[in-house]
């Protein structure tokens, strides 16, 4: 550390007796203390005082009975100390404004600005605190991963908490298939072939598989390439449904996933077998099954972990029993697989029910089990929304952690968003009344400054409330409202949204299909975000509105529920607090209720509405909090032992 030197001055330093020329005291901070030293000139230094800035805010510091040390009024720092020990005051480079204010007769007094040595710890505390005490090699390996491939939620966690990690020390891979369906093929331009080549040996043949990598913001991209993965369409189908073979092209995923860490050598060595793999979803859970049951008995990975993180515990990769074979597992293993359908939901008197189950695999065998909300962590237990596996993720319970997601803060950023056409912030909303000018404009709808804006975006699907909107739309449209709808799923409110848009063309859009940019534009010009989820899990839409002043209606449900804090505008003598609108029960009455509510608090209540956005705005979504929490989960994972 560099040490500035504050001398006393000429008349001040004349008045010094010779003997004591070279004696100083020096005013430092040892790390985050101060000390104040003398040196006589055959001694060493002693300390006369020292402690912690802080602490003088309680009174003195420890100091010998020749000096003191005391914190003033305005955050300046004294230090005091018989003349005789002291000729010259040496001070570091954080009481950059030190100066010398007094040398008595027997005395001197030393200032320096102690805000300064507290916003430099701040610096220190925040550089430590963004990095992990314990780090590891981590593998999360998933199905989609945002910018290569996304249709949903999933790619944008994927996407960007790796990241996050990778910034806080990690060592981070991620593994996910190379698409190539003549669209999303210039996502993966800058990988390239590692020229590592494995077999995999499952339903009944040996399959080659290659891994192509990029280096992108501290992560190894790895995708998994094969020919399975190259065709039209989105990662897990086309326009006719799900493609066939969605149980092979995610099984050699895991494979494959499992291999890496042993075979690439990224940057020259291979992440080895102490990884903890972060297995996402029921597309790679097959990841924990094949590190139980293919390799820990052969005494490799013994040193590795699993945490799955449920993303969605609608979808679980159920497959007929026959189909156990083909994974080309053990036996003896079918049983962590194995799933029974209960009677009501068989499809003829002999159907037995029986079928393989990819998620629950990883429920019974995984390490730590993570969901993206603590709401929705318990909502998974319950018989409501277990899906049928609320009894084994009870039984686990005590290794089961809800952590609400991040978001990407930098995609997702109002004030440099490249997709939307005006920037704005918290401090000057005028961008936000001209991103929705230009949305009226670019949907075709009358440019109306004064009419409330909703907006949809999402998949189409039952978890989606959709359903709800439709059966809404008649009565909400009578107001003087716009309604915006993107999406894509559901073949029927598909048509029912081009249906909507020709009856309610002066008031509702319906934009039919996956499309970034217009998701951008939607979430910054229009006023209200209406998500009516059946549940879920975390939801990040409802985030990207509030980053962006769109204040959000949501159904009181999962995730919904842990971000959207209800608008109380009472509270805080009547300045308010709350973020947006939750609405329960689960049905249209109450829907439109709270809808109304926002629509009057918007059109009459101008200020509340403003403290509403500018409320949503200044939380803070970044991965930060979550990566910490992850942390915990995985120093927790290795702990134990592993749970197979
Ligand atoms: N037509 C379209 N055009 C453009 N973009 C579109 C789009 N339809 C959806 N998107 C985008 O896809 C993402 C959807 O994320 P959500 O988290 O809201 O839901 P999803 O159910 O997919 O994710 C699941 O995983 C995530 C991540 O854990 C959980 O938050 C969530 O609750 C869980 O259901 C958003 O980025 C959204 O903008």
């Amino acid at each position: 550390m560099e040490l500035l030197r504050a001398r006393p001055s000429p008349q001040a330093a004349a008045s010094l007796r010779p003997s004591y020329r070279h004696r100083f005291l020096s005013v430092g901070p040892l790390r985050r203390s101060i000390a104040l030293r003398c040196k006589r000139e055959d001694q060493d230094w002693p300390t006369l005082a020292s402690g912690k800035p802080a602490e003088a805010e309680n009174g003195p510091l420890m100091a010998l009975p020749t000096a003191r040390v005391e914190l003033n009024g305005n955050g300046m720092v004294s230090v005091s100390g018989i003349l005789d020990t002291i000729t010259e005051v040496e001070d570091s480079s954080l009481f950059s404004n030190t100066i010398v204010n007094e040398i008595e007769q027997d005395k001197v007094l030393v200032s320096g600005n102690v805000l300064d040595l507290t916003a430099e710890e701040n610096e220190i505390d925040e550089q430590e605190k963004s990095k992990a005490s314990i780090t590891h090699n981590i593998i999360f390996v998933s199905s989609e991963a945002a910018p290569y491939s996304k249709t949903g939620g999933l790619a944008d966690v994927c996407g960007s908490l790796p990241i996050a990690l990778a910034s806080r020390g990690h060592r981070v891979m991620v593994i996910t298939p190379r698409y190539l369906n003549g669209v999303s093929d210039k996502n993966f331009v800058n990988a390239t072939d590692l020229m590592v080549r494995i077999k995999v040996s499952c339903f009944g043949g040996e399959h080659e598989i290659s891994f192509f990598h990029e280096y992108r913001e501290g992560v190894d991209w790895v995708f998994v390439d094969h020919p399975a993965y190259h065709r039209p369409g989105n990662p897990y189908g086309d326009s006719s449904g799900a493609f066939g073979d969605n149980q092979f092209r995610f099984t050699i995923l895991s494979y494959a996933a499992c291999e890496a860490p042993l075979v690439l050598p990224l940057g020259g060595y291979t992440y080895g077998e102490k990884s903890l793999f972060v297995i996402n979803d029921w597309h790679t859970s097959l990841v924990s099954v094949l590190l139980a049951a293919k390799y820990r008995p052969h005494g490799v990975y013994k040193d590795a972990r699993s945490v799955l993180v449920i993303h969605n515990l609608a979808h679980q990769g159920v497959e007929p029993a026959i189909t156990f074979s083909n994974l080309a597992l053990p036996t003896e293993w079918y049983s962590s697989l194995e799933w029974i359908f209960p009677t009501w939901a068989r499809k003829h008197a002999l159907d037995r029910g029986e079928a393989v189950n990819f998620l629950k695999g990883a429920i019974v065998t995984c390490d730590r089990i993570v969901t993206v909300s603590q709401g929705y962590s318990w909502e998974i237990t319950t018989s409501e929304g277990g899906n049928g596996l609320n009894e084994l993720l009870s039984n686990r319970k005590y290794v089961l952690n809800g952590i609400t997601n991040g978001i990407d803060v930098d995609e997702w950023n109002p004030t440099s968003d490249k997709h939307i056409p005006f920037h704005y912030s918290v401090d000057d909303l005028s961008g936000k009344t001209q991103c929705k000018a230009a949305l009226q404009t670019e949907l075709g709808l009358p440019v109306r400054p004064d009419t409330p804006l909703i907006g949809f975006i999402g998949r189409l699907d039952y978890q989606k409330g959709t359903d709800l909107i439709c059966s809404a739309l008649p009565e909400l449209l009578q107001d003087d409202v716009q309604f915006v709808m993107l999406g894509s799923g559901d073949a029927k409110t598909e048509s029912w949204m081009r249906w909507a848009e020709s009856v309610y063309n002066e008031k509702f859009r319906g934009w039919v299909g996956f499309n970034v940019p217009v998701s951008h534009r939607i979430t910054a010009g229009c006023d209200i975000f209406l998500m009516p989820s059946r549940f879920e899990p975390c939801g990040l839409n409802q985030m990207y509105s509030m980053r962006y002043g769109t204040v959000p209606v949501v159904s009181s449900t999962g995730g919904l529920k842990d971000t959207v804090e209800n608008f109380n505008p009472y509270a805080n003598d009547g300045s308010g607090q709350g973020t947006g609108w939750r609405f329960s029960p689960f049905c249209k009455e109450a829907m439109l209720a709270a809808l109304r509510m926002a629509i009057q608090t918007y059109r009459e209540h101008k200020t509340s509405w403003e403290g509403l956005m500018q409320r949503g705005m200044s939380k803070d979504y970044t991965w930060n909090s979550a990566a910490i929490q992850y942390e915990q989960v995985f120093n927790w994972a290795f702990t134990d032992p592993p749970y197979v």
